[in-house]
């Protein structure tokens, strides 16, 4: 099995790890590198190898980049000469287009751009791939089979990724946003705030389970809890009223020019 290096280990780059331990690999496969003692802890709590960019780059055959776009440049930096030709170079950044890790790295090193979410904790990750001009088919299938093992895999062209990073990217915190909000309405209803809790995370689990397991419209579905003059419909006209659509709408979209904003920083 391949050595996988995270140059970057913070939220993200640790939600990988465990999910691929989780997986079955091997944790000694894996090697961390991050600018504090952040990557020492996580040897510690994981049994990863913590290791300095030129370790990593000495060894591994995938380098996954998990540092914030903010910081990128001065790890390809230090990363350029010594990174081993054929290493595959994985971005999940947000934004940053593979043409910046092209532009610093060695001519011909392969680089795949990939959006990611946190869910990958628990196996359950939507992994967005897009192919840099030297990135082939096997390089993506590397890529591929190491992130199946911590939920689903598809390919787009590049130039969908900031609408991708919007949408499954960012997709869990408005997932979680609502979750804290609609526990709030049952402490405001009076219910205490474990029962509360528990309505909600078994009602979104659930809600989630018939999406994928049914394969119905997600307006079918919200139509058969929906009874004429009962109650859901009450709500529906809050949500509504409120513009609960146009807001995720909006939303949404600001998340994706972000996304093009961080990218064209590095242009
Ligand atoms: N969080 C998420 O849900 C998702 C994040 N992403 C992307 O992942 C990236 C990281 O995000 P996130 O995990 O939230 O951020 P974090 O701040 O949690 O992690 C970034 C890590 O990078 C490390 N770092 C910075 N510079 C270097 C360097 N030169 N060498 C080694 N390590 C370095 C930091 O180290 P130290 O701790 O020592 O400062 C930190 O641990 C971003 O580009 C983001 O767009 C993509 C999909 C989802
Ligand atoms: O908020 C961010 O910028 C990162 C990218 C997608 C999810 N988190």
């Amino acid at each position: 099995m391949r050595t996988v290096a995270v140059l970057g280990a913070g939220k993200i780059g640790e939600a990988l790890l465990s999910g691929l331990i989780a997986a079955g690999r091997d944790p000694q496969s894996l090697l961390v590198t991050t600018r504090s003692g952040r990557a020492a802890q996580l040897a510690e709590k994981h049994g990863v190898r913590a290791a300095s960019t030129a370790e990593a780059a000495a060894e591994a055959d995938v380098l996954v980049i998990g540092v914030k776009p903010q910081d990128i440049e001065p790890l390809l930096v230090s990363l350029a000469p010594v990174i081993r030709p054929g290493a595959l170079v994985v971005s999940l950044a947000a934004g940053l287009p593979t043409a910046l890790y092209e532009r610093h790295l060695p001519a011909g090193t392969p680089v795949v751009r990939v959006m990611p979410n946190t869910p990958m904790l628990v196996g359950e990750a939507m992994s967005v791939m897009s192919a840099g001009s030297h990135a082939g088919p096997e390089d993506m299938e590397t890529v591929r089979e190491l992130l199946s093992a911590v939920g689903s895999v598809i390919q787009v062209p590049e130039a969908q990724q900031d609408a991708v990073t919007a949408l499954s990217g960012s997709g869990p915190a408005y997932f979680f946003f609502l979750v804290e909000a609609m526990i709030d309405a049952g402490i405001l209803l009076g219910l205490p705030r474990n029962v509360s809790t528990e309505l909600i995370i078994q009602s979104a689990v659930g809600a989630a389970k018939m999406l994928r397991e049914t394969g119905e419209h997600p307006v079918a579905l919200r139509e058969a809890v929906t009874s004429p003059g009962g109650t859901t419909i009450s709500a529906i006209r809050e949500l509504e009223n409120h513009g609960v659509r146009a807001a995720l709408l909006a939303a949404i979209e600001a998340a994706a020019l972000r996304s093009t904003e961080l990218g064209a920083a590095h242009r």
